[in-house]
């Protein structure tokens, strides 16, 4: 899209490169569309370039969004998300600014799925703990230390079941699980069957039988500490917990306690609250606990497709189109 004068629609971002900067290989095609501003360069200059920026790509929840930023951008149309949890943004403050929002689930769903499937084998299968054992001099270990557990035909009990969370469901089938799912609504029976996936009406039957719990829920004030003393104490003692989702969909002060005192086998955890934990948190100390720095969906692949999603959501709005993904405040 060229706007008058034939200049390119301004797009904010971050910044690039660095830690939460747009990826160096995504400039060349965002400068087809855009020209490109970045945070610090807006700044500096907030005044002047304020008043051109008409896209925001927010890159893993940066730059923040508040009233502030808002009020300096006279003529933004829409904000494009790398990923598909929107906790990170008042949904209600930027659409009131008139402002446009979209997320990217296209190009995120098979990504965050794999790396689901990757901590509960990682965990299943002690990977880090047995890594650190074949790098020691020694590579002494008694077979205590390296028994793993089964994950052919375990129960895998998936909380929340959108596109994500079927995505591991297809791949837990193929490793022959027990698969059971919680959602507030119910798949339908054809999409159930494909999967050989059984609906718990209630996410305590599901906590209760399943030997691993995979948090895929979005965050919002209803999955808020969704899992706390309570549910984790309904576990199995040898179940394992992976969270996909975010760190506070689980109480972690629970989390902790549970696995300090065996109330729950194991942990997997892509995303913690803060992230990440601060070098002397107990999360970190314990063995049976595996910690990932929000992988979610980063393989050099679908964060290619996400920026092609957020470009394809933003020159939408721009030419006054619907958005692919908009989001909507609830
Ligand atoms: O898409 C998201 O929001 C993610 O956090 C993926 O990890």
């Amino acid at each position: 899209m060229i706007m008058e004068g034939g200049e390119l629609p301004w797009l904010l971002v971050n910044e690039i490169g660095g830690i939460r900067g747009i990826l160096h290989s995504h400039v060349p095609f965002l400068k087809k569309h855009f020209h490109l501003i970045t945070m610090k360069e807006f700044l500096e200059n907030r005044k002047d370039v304020g008043k051109k920026v008409q896209a925001i790509y927010l890159w893993w929840h940066k730059p923040v969004i508040d009233k502030e930023l808002l009020q300096s951008l006279p003529n933004l149309k829409v904000i494009a998300n790398s990923g598909v949890g929107m906790d990170h943004l008042d949904l209600k403050l930027v659409a009131s600014f008139g402002v446009k929002m979209a997320n990217a689930p296209r190009a995120v769903s098979s990504s965050t799925a794999d790396t689901g499937m990757a901590l509960l084998l990682a965990s299943a299968r002690r990977l880090v703990e047995v890594h650190n054992i074949s790098i020691s001099q020694s590579m002494e270990y008694c077979e205590a230390d390296i028994l793993g557990v089964k994950v052919t035909g375990a129960t895998l009990g998936i909380v929340g079941m959108g596109s994500i969370g079927y995505k591991i469901a297809l791949r837990a089938k193929a490793f022959e699980m027990n698969i059971l799912y919680h959602n507030r609504t119910r798949r339908k029976v054809q999409e159930e069957q494909a999967v050989g996936a059984t609906y718990c009406k209630t996410i305590d039957s599901l906590l209760q039988q399943a030997d691993f719990v995979m948090l895929v829920v979005s965050l919002t004030p209803q999955t808020h500490k969704l899992i706390g003393k309570r549910e984790l104490e309904l576990m199995k003692p040898t179940a394992t917990l992976i969270n996909i989702s975010r760190g506070a969909v689980v109480d972690q002060e629970a989390l902790v306690a549970a696995l300090q005192s065996g109330v729950i086998g194991a942990a997997a955890l892509d995303v913690t609250s803060p992230e990440p934990l601060p070098r002397d948190h107990p999360l970190l100390k314990l063995k049976n606990v595996i910690i990932t720095p929000h992988l979610g969906i980063k393989t050099d692949k679908a964060t290619y497709m996400i920026t092609e999603e957020a470009v394809e959501n933003i020159l939408a709005a721009l030419n006054g189109l619907p958005l692919p993904s908009e989001v909507l405040p609830s």
